[in-house]
């Protein structure tokens, strides 16, 4: 075990599911997002080892990297990673050049593993070499354990809290230093050192850039929805390109949550999407555009909920109904996905695909009058068919210092 020694720092971020305009957002179209009580957390400890300790518990990974090595991928002398670059601008950073260094030490340091290991650890490598790149604080050896609650590869933004907890960590990781060192540097003011556990304005608009920049390693062409959720959390109406527009709601929304078991791949399934709009362009823009009147009457549907009666849960029953119709023409949806929503049906609960879909998780929102034994019966039916199934809260906090 590595000997304890400094600075250390405990992050955790949230998960999201998409209520509406999950492949609608990619094309500008309005969407509504909600975080999830499960967390992904990171807990990160200074050592004494001339190592990088990481375990990504969920991925079973356990791997010490060199710091010399780590440092040798950001040597930017002679290689342009870095153009008129400052802390608050990651688009800045040259990311094809990073990952490229990134990649080929990932061939010496695991050259067995599979491709979602590897892109978790590139996405952490970027993070701290890029992070680090503008704060002069030079990188020394410590122990990174990352863990989530969150089920990977099934729709719940398990790689965007992932990032904004690596993001997270490492900004309040370097306003340590900083604050320690009195290090003078471009991040001294942008960063407000304090002790309290929380992040400012500022810095939660730097953590969602970041771990949107970290997105397109795992996803290619994100459209910031999950970054922003699981940065912010609370329940959000979201259009690409603009910041999350946090819905006030007057009561809790609850959501059964089940899993199909079958794993999907979110970039592969945004490119089926774009292949199928090139070849029917007008049905696939038509369909599009629905999803946004969907998302607009789902954002006045929930704004009009007063926790009385179950009138706005009939509207956003329908919404959901319609909108999973929507996605089964995108081409999304699955076989699990249909059977579990005609189970769901049977109560008068109203099914959708959740993220990119081809798998993952039904969403289903619970509506407030329903009763507890109506619910264990649905879960006990889906039980019985494999399917997993949880009741969640939807819209607690974003990311967070403890
Ligand atoms: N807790 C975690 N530890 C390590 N890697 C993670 C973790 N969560 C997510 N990832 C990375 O993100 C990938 C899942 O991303 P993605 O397919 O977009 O699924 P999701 O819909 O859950 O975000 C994983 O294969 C892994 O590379
Ligand atoms: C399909 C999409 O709308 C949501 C993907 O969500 P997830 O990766 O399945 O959690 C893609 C995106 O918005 O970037």
């Amino acid at each position: 075990m590595p000997q304890k020694f400094n600075h250390t720092v405990k992050v955790s971020a949230p998960g999201k599911v998409i209520l509406h305009g999950e492949h609608s957002v990619v094309y500008g179209k309005l969407a509504i997002a909600a975080s999830l009580g499960l967390r992904t957390t990171l807990n990160l400890n200074e050592t004494k080892t001339d190592n990088l300790h990481l375990h990504f518990d969920n991925l079973k990974l356990k791997l010490h990297i060199p710091i010399k090595k780590i440092k040798a991928l950001f040597d930017v002398e002679g290689i342009p990673l870095v153009s008129s670059y400052n802390f608050s601008k990651p688009e800045c950073i040259n990311q094809d050049v990073l990952l490229e260094k990134i990649n080929l030490l990932l061939k010496e340091l695991l050259p067995q593993e599979e491709s979602n290991v590897k892109l978790a650890v590139s996405t952490f490598l970027f993070l701290v070499c890029g992070m680090l790149i503008p704060s002069k604080v030079s990188l020394q050896s410590m122990e990174v354990s990352i863990n989530s609650d969150l089920h990977l590869n099934s729709g719940m933004g398990s790689s965007a809290s992932f990032g904004v907890t690596i993001v997270g960590s490492l900004m309040q990781y370097l306003k340590l230093k900083l604050k320690t060192a009195k290090e003078q540097s471009d991040s001294y003011d942008f960063l407000r050192c304090c002790e309290t556990g929380t992040f400012s304005d500022d810095e939660l608009r730097c953590i969602s850039m970041w771990a949107f920049h970290a997105e397109k390693i795992i996803h290619g062409n994100p459209s910031g929805i999950d970054n922003s959720t699981c940065t912010y959390g609370s329940v959000v109406e979201f259009r690409k390109g603009e910041e999350p527009k946090p819905l006030r709601l007057g009561k809790q929304l609850k959501a059964m949550l089940i899993d199909t078991k079958v794993p999907k791949n979110t970039k592969a399934l945004v490119q089926k999407v774009l292949d199928t709009k090139l070849r029917f362009p007008t049905i696939i823009e038509n369909t599009l555009d629905s999803m946004e009147v969907i998302s607009n009457l789902a954002v006045k549907t929930l704004k009009a909920m007063d926790g009385k009666n179950d009138k706005q849960f009939h509207i956003l029953g329908e919404l959901a109904d319609m909108n999973q119709n929507m996605l089964r023409i995108l081409g999304v949806s699955h076989d699990s996905i249909d059977e579990i929503c005609m189970v769901l049906s049977n109560f008068g609960l109203h099914g959708k695909l959740t993220g990119a879909g081809g798998g993952g998780f039904v969403l289903a929102i619970v509506p407030y009058s329903i009763e507890a034994a109506v619910i264990q019966k649905v879960q006990d039916l889906l039980q019985a068919k494999n399917y997993d199934s949880w009741i969640l809260d939807l819209g607690g906090p974003g990311v967070m210092i403890h």
